[in-house]
């Protein structure tokens, strides 16, 4: 369970977060809609602590996030590609985040053949290095990194964006499976109202910092939010 209570961001007089309260059980897909500068990035930021709210605090599965670091345990992320270390390649990258999650080398190169189709050859086996793939190709590699080492909960801010519709669907077939059993926590950002109803069983818009819907997701959804967004 991860708990969101009364958080607000401010930058000096500007608030551009305030949310009062969301739950987010244990296994639930939750998708985060809003337009442009709604505050999206700004709080899956404070979810994992790279930014500190101005009020309120974060739990995830009982641990407040800015007060301990044990919750990084069980996380797996992928914001941006600050989260990369772009001089090493894809493999080596793999080999170090696999090392933090427990994993030997022989882990990581069975877990990472799982993802071969979506990696679509343009990743594994290349010499290249993080920094010289293409912006779509690094977060696939990022993507892929966040979901090492069983993490019961994921966090991915605007996955779909700069993908190539493929691997857009490919995407989309791995978080449903991510998520089919609901024991992991999936939270993702996205632009896209199409992908994010069809992977995501909860949807929370913001505008402007603040909820303004939170819907369980059915097959009317996706017309909702349509509606709402061509206001
Ligand atoms: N370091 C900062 N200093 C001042 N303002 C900031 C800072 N970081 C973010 N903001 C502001 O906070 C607001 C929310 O930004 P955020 O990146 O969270 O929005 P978003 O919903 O993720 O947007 P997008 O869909 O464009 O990615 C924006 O107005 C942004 O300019």
């Amino acid at each position: 369970m991860i708990t969101i209570d009364t958080i607000s961001k401010k930058y000096g007089k500007t608030e551009v977060l305030n949310v009062q309260s969301i739950e987010i059980p244990t296994g639930q897909s939750f998708g985060l809609v809003g337009n442009n500068g709604a505050g999206k990035t700004t709080l899956f930021n404070i979810l994992l602590d790279l930014i500190r709210p101005t009020t309120g605090a974060v739990t995830n599965n009982n641990i407040v996030v800015s007060q301990s670091e044990d919750w990084k345990n069980f996380t797996g992320s992928f914001i941006d590609e600050s989260f990369l270390i772009t001089y090493l390649t894809p493999e080596e990258y793999f080999d170090f985040v696999g090392d933090l999650r427990g994993m030997n080398k022989a882990d990581v190169a069975k877990f990472i053949a799982q993802f071969d189709e979506f990696f679509n050859g343009e990743i594994i086996g290349k010499k290249k290095y993080l920094r010289d793939l293409s912006k779509g190709n690094q977060k696939k590699a990022g993507i892929i990194a966040a979901l090492m080492g069983n993490p019961q909960v994921v966090i991915l801010d605007e996955p779909f964006a700069n993908l190539d519709p493929t691997t857009q669907i490919r995407l989309k077939q791995i978080i449903k499976k991510l998520t089919e059993n609901r024991e992991i926590t999936v939270l993702i950002s996205s632009h896209d109202l199409t992908h994010v109803t069809e992977v995501c069983e909860r949807i929370v818009v913001l505008d402007k910092g603040t909820v303004v819907k939170d819907i369980n997701t059915s097959p009317e959804t996706l017309k909702e939010l349509e509606s709402y967004f061509a206001l």
